[in-house]
């Protein structure tokens, strides 16, 4: 088991290596293009810990996260909830998606000089997706969830 496990990741490995050795590529995949980044909070920001009350990011990487949030765009997609995400965070800059993407907010300003103010994902949610939920979850009235 152990070892299938390892041979997994060997491959893994192989077909999305690690970005810190693959600066330069990526330098030049994105030359003339904008650039914004997304990221995870739990195991990536933070560590991963037994009680995700305790989940929190060190001030080290709390300032590399604002340092790359005046040149780009920065996200943290989270399971949790919005604001829990951004508590934890605790930095105004960022865009948050909490609940898998389904509670986005804005940064109250952009630090960015080509931010785009306008986040066509949260439209698309609030217009779109919002409601859909609403009216399937009123279809299912008569049922229980377990
Ligand atoms: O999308 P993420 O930001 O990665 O959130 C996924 C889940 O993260 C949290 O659980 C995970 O981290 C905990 C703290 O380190 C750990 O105890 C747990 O085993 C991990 O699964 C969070 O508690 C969940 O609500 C998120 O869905």
């Amino acid at each position: 088991m152990f070892l299938a496990l390892v041979h997994i990741y060997d491959n893994l490995r192989l077909k999305y290596p690690s970005a810190l050795t693959s600066i330069e590529q990526i330098v030049n995949n994105v030359k003339g293009k904008r650039i914004a980044l997304f990221l995870d909070y739990d195991g990536t920001l933070s560590p991963i810990v037994d009680n995700p009350d305790h989940a929190f990011m060190s001030n080290a990487m709390r300032v590399a996260v604002r340092n790359v949030a005046k040149c780009f765009p920065t996200a943290i997609i989270s399971g949790r909830s919005r604001e829990r995400v951004r508590k934890f965070v605790g930095l105004k800059e960022l865009y948050y998606a909490g609940s898998h993407g389904m509670d986005i907010m804005c940064p109250v300003q952009s630090p960015a000089a080509d931010h785009n103010t306008e986040v066509p994902n949260y439209i698309f949610l609030r217009n779109y997706v919002n409601p859909t939920i609403f009216h399937i979850f009123r279809s299912f009235k008569s049922y229980y969830f377990i």
